[in-house]
């Protein structure tokens, strides 16, 4: 099965609610979809969202990486050769991550669909269901209530507050989500790099000291403030997770070497795809050291992927945060991964499972 050609196509879904960090604000899911096609007729899907402040990757960048450099060396190769179209991938170009995990995605799903096997088995196997968190925009107070008493309701049991846009604040919206939902509800903070090392330490000591009980913080401090990272970890009992810091193995292996941080957050977007998310995944469970799969504001494309390795690394990958096409008014993908509340399935079909994909514009 040799690779022919690569064809690129848009998908918009729009948001129930704008999804706001504290470094930017979107209304729809953006995915530039990556259609790679072969002698054989098969063809495989990857995607990428546009996140440029968070990677610097932009469509239009995803697409001349692929268009410029990439494709001319990957024509004619055969999927059965995984390891040297990765080997092209990866040291073709430097950063360019999401052009990377695109086409590593669309190379995985053809490479199950070679072998007829879902991705997860060909990656090691495993219980092809995963729990996710739900993400709460930040917001003012009492919609951010609103939104996580909605989510409580809607089935989810771990919240994913975004704050850090102002410590004070962030302080008091993340007593009023603690004090409208059970105790039961696991909070885990996504600061998006909003405070200060300091600010930190001070805020997760306040919440320990007045009995609020976080699952961990993610990415408090800027991402090239390491320094700060493991001055945090010197001085709270809170689990603190690396997010816009570990984009590669290498970072990954200095950050926990260095006691930075307790979790590593993977995402396929940051890794460059799945052959560096599996290298971060085992580094960690070497280490002892426990990762999320994450997922930019994407959808089911990039996350049936994600979804794949998590099952199959379930030994490192211990927490699940692949809400992206759950926050879309609908998912314009059939196949793949399915949502019931916050249960994912994975289906059985090679691949990443992906049937039909509706509303595609090509470009
Ligand atoms: C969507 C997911 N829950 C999430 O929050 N991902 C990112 C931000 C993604 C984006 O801005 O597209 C994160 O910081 O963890
Ligand atoms: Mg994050």
């Amino acid at each position: 099965m040799k690779i022919t050609n690569i064809r690129f196509a848009k998908l918009i879904v729009p948001l129930i609610t704008p999804f706001k960090t504290s470094m930017r604000t979107v209304e729809n899911i953006e995915d530039l979809v990556v259609i790679v096609e072969t002698d054989a007729g098969e063809v495989g899907y990857g995607a990428s969202p546009a996140t440029p402040v968070i990677t610097g990757d932009t469509h239009g960048a995803i697409i001349a990486a692929i268009d410029t450099v990439l494709l001319p060396k990957l024509k004619g190769m055969d999927i059965e050769n995984l390891n040297g179209i990765i080997h092209v991938i990866q040291s073709s170009i430097i950063n360019n991550t999401s052009a990377k995990a695109a086409l590593e995605l669309a190379i995985y799903d053809l490479w199950g669909k070679l072998y007829k096997a879902p991705l997860y088995q060909l990656l090691g196997g495993g219980d092809n269901k995963l729990q996710t968190d739900i993400t709460i925009s930040v917001d003012n107070i009492d919609k951010m209530i609103s939104d996580s008493v909605q989510a409580v309701a809607d089935g989810f049991n771990i919240l994913k507050i975004k704050i850090g846009t102002d410590i004070k604040e962030d302080i008091e919206r993340v007593k009023a989500i603690h004090s409208a939902v059970d105790n039961d509800i696991l909070l885990r903070l996504d600061v998006n790099q909003g405070w200060s090392a300091k600010q930190t330490v001070y805020a997760a000591n306040y919440f320990e000291s007045i009995g609020i009980h976080l699952e961990l913080i993610e990415q408090p401090v800027r991402a090239d403030d390491i320094a700060g990272l493991k001055y945090i970890s010197d001085r709270v009992h809170t689990p603190i997770m690396a997010d816009e810091s570990a984009f590669s193995p290498k970072q990954v292996i200095e950050l926990i070497t260095s006691h930075c941080v307790d979790i590593i957050n993977i995402k396929l977007m940051k890794t460059g795809g799945i052959s560096n998310a599996i290298k971060i995944a085992d580094i960690a469970k070497i280490y002892q050291v426990e990762c999320m799969i994450g997922c930019m504001l994407e959808g089911s494309i990039g996350v049936s992927g994600a979804a794949h390795l998590a099952v199959a690394k379930s030994d490192a990958i211990t927490k699940i945060d692949l809400d992206g096409p759950a926050l879309g008014q609908y998912d314009p993908i059939s196949g793949g991964v399915t949502f019931d509340k916050s249960v994912i399935q994975l289906n059985n079909a090679p691949g990443l499972g992906i049937n039909r994909i509706n509303g595609l514009v090509d470009l």
